[in-house]
């Protein structure tokens, strides 16, 4: 907005124009493009910086001399006529040292305020073609790229730009806009020229380009900064190995995690996006979700295709019934609450599948969305606030429990473990509230109508769960509650509330499968311990299909992917992961946390929101 002084200034600007075009030249076309172009919003901001570098002017103070260079270098000469006493010598030497002298010529540049760069004046004949109007613009030649996309015009044959990186060198300018037609690049005209040919042009410039340009219909845009569309990446994108990018040099990649700044959606294919927190950078193309989505449905689902092996005798131990999920085996340094896992178990894998399948081929053409972008938002952590509920899920077999446990004996002040319920007796060795909470099937029962229950299923007749109640009571502790949920459950979960963190368990490839679990027992039959065995083929194939599986049907809700190779390795980025999610600062978590329409999800889904 422009300050009344301001604007009775432009007024009285304005109307001493017009009177002055009321000449017997007068045209009215001319008077019109004159008015239009002093009301433009650019040219009053134009005066506003006048009027304050005038008031600048005005305060700063204003140099005794312009060419102290050339004064002092007389002045040493007049010393070396005179008498050679010391003081007069070192006044002469401190003069002629080089520092002393560039410090001048500093000065000089400074008092004659001659910090433009030259550039070459706009040639006499440039304006004298027909065109209704041409622009010159000259920018000067940095290390920086221009920061623009050229393409041909299919219809006209002319050369126009395609696209302005935001933040770039041609935006910065905000001479060049896009769909503005280059006649011209220093002189040499672009007419039958292809685009590559083009390029060489711009590269052999020295310290300017000079482009002729007729502008086009230009629009302005919401500035960058003003964009605050903040995305997670759920792929890894290398514009190197996108054939369809159209300049690979104005692309970005980035990984699977990164937060990108969406700062232009104009384009339905290329977006213009920066690394969040890296306002000043150049933004790069990145392909669009549209783009991405088509591109992800055009791949052949594998899963959908991958033939069935047929189901080997010794492996029949869970049937098709409605029984829910199986159970996994046990292994390795007890740990109350690790002893249960509610994710598809390795005997019952190959049943599941079957339906996964077939829920796979009909999302695919129906409501499944392809892992492309997530809506992030700021959240900041203060020191004092809770733990975030970590969330590990993974095909079973994978290593979760494993992870889960070295967690707990590398820092059992800060991990806990959420102690699971279950309906049937209490074995042996077994305390209450220690291995599990032994409930009855009414209490049970009554739990799962009350919404009480994250998970819950059924194995051999009796129930299993996990309680919102035993999460609460590891959080309180002030430790970070770990759990393990079949990843269909996540979206029960009272997001901000417990504001969870999941991390997918992935397998490596079957080579490096082979060669870490060779060797590896596993209990496979929980309530028989008799009934320990090695890894089959088929099991990793199993881990990897179903980890597969899991990707593609729940890849958005994660936030992390370890691959669980080498173990010592996954576990320690495992940690680090998790230490960092500790520590006080900004987190970025999906935006719809912070949507009241989640609220209404979870209530017509009728879970989790009794207890808390
Ligand atoms: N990276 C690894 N290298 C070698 N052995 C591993 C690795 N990760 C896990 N294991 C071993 O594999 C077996 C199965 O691991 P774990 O019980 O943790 O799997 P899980 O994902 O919890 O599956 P489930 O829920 O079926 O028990 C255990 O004996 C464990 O010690």
């Amino acid at each position: 907005m422009l300050s009344q002084r301001e604007h009775q200034g432009v007024c009285k600007l304005l109307s001493l124009v017009m009177s002055e075009t009321e000449s017997p030249t007068y045209r009215e076309e001319d008077y019109r493009f004159l008015h239009s172009m002093l009301m433009e919003k650019k040219v009053h901001l134009l005066f506003k910086i006048h009027e304050r570098l005038k008031c600048f002017e005005r305060q700063s103070c204003i140099p005794v001399m312009k060419q102290a260079a050339f004064t002092a270098l007389e002045l040493v000469e007049e010393l070396k006529k005179q008498n050679s006493r010391d003081e007069v010598k070192e006044l002469c030497a401190l003069f002629s040292k080089p520092h002393f002298k560039n410090l001048l010529q500093v000065h000089d540049t400074v008092a004659q305020k001659d910090f433009e760069p030259s550039l070459a004046p706009v040639p006499d004949d440039a304006l004298d073609e027909e065109e209704d109007s041409v622009k010159i613009v000259s920018l000067v030649k940095t290390k920086e790229p221009l920061g623009a996309t050229i393409k041909k015009d299919k219809s006209t044959g002319a050369i126009v730009v395609a696209r302005i990186m935001r933040g770039g060198a041609a935006d910065k300018s905000g001479l060049i806009h896009e769909g503005d037609e280059l006649k011209e690049v220093n002189g040499v005209p672009l007419e039958y020229k292809k685009p590559k040919e083009i390029l060489p042009l711009l590269a052999r410039s020295q310290s300017e380009i000079k482009f002729k340009i007729v502008p086009g219909s230009f629009t302005e845009d919401l500035p960058s900064d003003k964009i605050k569309l903040f995305v997670q990446a759920l792929f890894d994108y290398s514009p190197l190995e996108d054939p369809t990018v159209p300049c690979k040099d104005a692309a970005m990649a980035f990984k699977r995690g990164d937060v990108l700044q969406i700062v232009n959606m104009d384009d339905d294919t290329w977006w213009q996006a920066r690394s969040a927190g890296n306002d000043d950078s150049r933004a790069g193309l990145i392909p669009s979700k549209q783009l991405q989505e088509r591109r992800f449905m055009l791949q052949r689902p594998k899963p959908l295709f991958k033939p069935q092996r047929p189901r080997p005798a010794d492996e029949g131990g869970v049937s098709s019934s409605e029984e829910g999920p199986d159970y996994a085996a046990i292994t390795g340094i007890h740990i109350p609450g690790l002893r249960r896992s509610f994710r598809l178990s390795r005997k019952s894998s190959r049943t599941k599948n079957v339906s996964w399948f077939w829920r796979w081929s009909t999302e695919v053409h129906g409501v499944l969305c392809p892992h492309t972008y997530r809506e992030v938002v700021p959240s900041l952590r203060e020191a004092k606030d809770k733990h975030r509920l970590v969330i590990l899920i993974g095909p079973s077999g994978v290593g979760v429990n494993e992870l889960k446990r070295r967690l707990v004996i590398s820092d059992p002040d800060r991990y806990g473990i959420s102690v699971p319920y279950t309906t049937r007796e209490k074995k042996g060795q077994e305390r209450e509230g220690v291995d599990y909470h032994f409930v009855s099937v009414h209490k049970f029962e009554e739990d799962i109508l009350n919404h009480r229950l994250i998970e819950y299923g059924s194995y051999r007749g009796h129930y299993y769960g996990t309680s919102l109640d035993s999460v609460h009571r590891v959080m309180v502790t002030g430790k970070m509650c770990l759990m393990d949920v079949h990843p269909s459950k996540i979206k029960f979960i009272d997001a901000s509330k417990f504001k969870p963190h999941v991390v997918f368990v992935k397998p490596p490839n079957i080579e490096e499968l082979r060669l870490t679990r060779r060797r590896v027992k596993f209990l496979c039959d929980k309530g028989d311990p008799n009934q320990v065995r090695t890894f089959t083929e088929e099991n990793f194939q199993d881990m990897i299909d179903l980890a597969e599986t899991m990707e593609i049907q729940y890849g958005h809700l994660f936030d992390k992917i370890i691959i669980n190779g080498d173990v010592t390795t996954a576990f320690k980025e495992l940690k680090e992961d998790l230490e960092k999610l500790a520590e006080p600062g900004i987190q970025w978590v999906p935006a719809e946390w912070s949507r009241p329409t989640l609220k209404k999800t979870q209530r017509s889904c009728g879970h989790l929101t009794g207890l808390f």
